[in-house]
């Protein structure tokens, strides 16, 4: 273990925040893990177990559940922040109203705010003012929480517009099992994080329809493609993509059972609705509001994205699967490698 012991806060005491409570307890850090269910923060403190995230498995008794947030937020200067994307306006507006101490906030959530189009950092910078915000770290990568909480070998990587502070995070995480990277692009670790999910979604339904192996590989490469093709026009650096946080996310997220996207979508293609399937999941599915989001940044962009747009049809347009496989299929011919699409003036990238 590297690093000086601290006393850290998670925010969020679903299956991901708890597997990260886990990750610093073993590291000897001081844990307060922080939900708002108090039922579940009785069963973390008398049993050390979260059963429903993590059936099965023996929590630390270094990690201390906590129902009120300010008492976990006192004389705490770094917290992580583990809940969906679409709760963390509501969490930090709580935190807002008693902290007084600049925080150093990590975020761990995969997703982009629909219509804002903000990446999770830039939400954080905007609701949180100056005074109470030293840095913001993501922390991204191939880690299903399931696995990291059996203390399986997991790689992610951390990145700030601080460099420094990501090298804090990275050493209050790193570990044994645990090996944290750094990277100083921001803006593709987030986008290649939240992106991921919507071409997830897209495999669970191929693999759903009864289509094979090649037809995973196709949507895990021209996914890639357009996320990078997006991300790069939002400033992230083309390398990002080939990294952890890029084809390692995706690829783990496309090819495992434990991923919720991969399962939503599976259900999809099977022929369930989206509301039964969201119903029967109990935990996010991130991948749904990104593809909103995402389908909004192709358009503010230019950039054409065809697997975000045959999963949005499907999503808020009710398409049939099958059609839509068919019509991405059917897409006039072209290039694979943009750089020589470009040379050729050809104007059908996709
Ligand atoms: N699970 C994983 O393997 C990984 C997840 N992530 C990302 O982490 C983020 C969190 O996901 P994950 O932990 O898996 O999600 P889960 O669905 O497992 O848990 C979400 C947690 O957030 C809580 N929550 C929801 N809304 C609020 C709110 N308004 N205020 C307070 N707490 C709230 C839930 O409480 P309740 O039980 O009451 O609903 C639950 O405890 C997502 O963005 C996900 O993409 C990233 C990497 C790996
Ligand atoms: O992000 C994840 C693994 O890296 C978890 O993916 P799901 O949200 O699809 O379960």
């Amino acid at each position: 273990m590297e690093g000086r012991i601290e006393k850290i806060t998670v925010v969020g005491a679903g299956s991901w925040g708890t597997a990260l409570a886990m990750v610093l307890a073993d590291n000897g850090h001081e844990v307060r893990l922080w939900g708002h269910n108090p039922k579940q923060i009785d069963d973390i403190n008398e049993y050390h177990t979260n059963e429903k995230y993590l059936p099965g498995i023996s929590l630390p008794k270094g990690i201390i559940g906590f129902k009120s947030l300010e008492d976990a937020l006192t004389n705490i200067e770094t917290i992580v922040i583990a809940v969906p994307t679409k709760a963390i306006r509501e969490v930090l507006g709580k935190i807002k109203e008693f902290q007084k101490e600049p925080l150093t906030i990590v975020h761990v959530s995969k997703g982009i705010e629909p219509d804002t189009l903000l990446r999770i950092s830039e939400m954080i910078e905007e609701e949180m003012p100056d005074n109470l915000l030293r840095n913001v770290v993501v922390l991204s990568g191939p880690s299903h929480a399931e696995e990291v909480s059996r203390r399986n070998i997991t790689t992610v990587t951390v990145s700030s517009k601080n460099i420094e502070a990501a090298e804090r995070i990275q050493d209050l995480f790193i570990n044994s099992y645990f090996r944290v990277y750094t990277n100083n692009d921001v803006i593709g670790v987030e986008i290649g994080g939240a992106l991921k999910n919507i071409i997830a979604l897209a495999a669970g339904i191929t693999d759903g329809l009864g289509y094979g192996d090649n037809a995973k590989a196709a949507l895990m490469t021209r996914g890639l493609a357009e996320i990078a093709r997006l991300g790069t026009k939002m400033g992230a650096s083309p390398l990002t993509f080939s990294g952890l946080t890029g084809i390692g996310d995706l690829i783990v997220t496309c090819t495992s059972v434990h991923s919720r996207n991969w399962r939503a979508g599976n259900m999809l293609g099977k022929g369930y609705r989206l509301q039964e399937v969201l119903d029967s999941m109990g935990m996010v599915v991130e991948g749904v509001r990104t593809t909103k989001a995402a389908h909004q940044l192709a358009e503010r962009y230019q950039v054409k994205m065809p697997i975000t747009q045959a999963l949005y049809n499907v999503l808020f347009k009710d398409a049939n699967p099958k059609d839509e496989v068919d019509s991405l299929m059917s897409r006039v011919k072209t290039h694979e490698m943009e750089d020589l699409a470009n040379v050729l003036s050809t104007d059908s990238i996709e």
